[in-house]
């Protein structure tokens, strides 16, 4: 199943550079692990904030929460999820 989410990260202002610098490396392996898997099929920055649109392919909603759960900066995320169904007009 595909799904899309917007992720926007919000870290508390008390946060130190160095904690932040830390959580930016582990969601980059992370997220290069589920990319490498072919969970993740791709990401985008949203232009001017700290937020992404990403497309995952997993079974169903058991396993994508997981894969989003397991994000090391979840506890910093709000997530919304959309599934995605084929459009009938894709060529694809
Ligand atoms: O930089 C981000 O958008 C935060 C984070 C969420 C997924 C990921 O790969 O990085």
């Amino acid at each position: 199943m595909l799904y899309l989410a917007r992720m926007d990260v919000t870290f508390p202002e008390s946060m130190s550079p160095e904690t932040k610098a830390d959580f930016v490396a582990q969601e980059k392996e992370y997220s290069g692990n589920l990319q490498r898997e072919g969970k993740m099929v791709d990401i985008w920055r949203v232009v001017g904030e700290y937020a992404n649109y990403s497309v995952y392919d997993v079974a169903d909603h058991d396993e994508l929460h997981a894969v989003l759960s397991g994000f090391p900066m979840y506890p910093y995320m709000k997530i919304k999820v959309t599934p995605l169904a084929k459009h009938p007009n894709s060529i694809k």
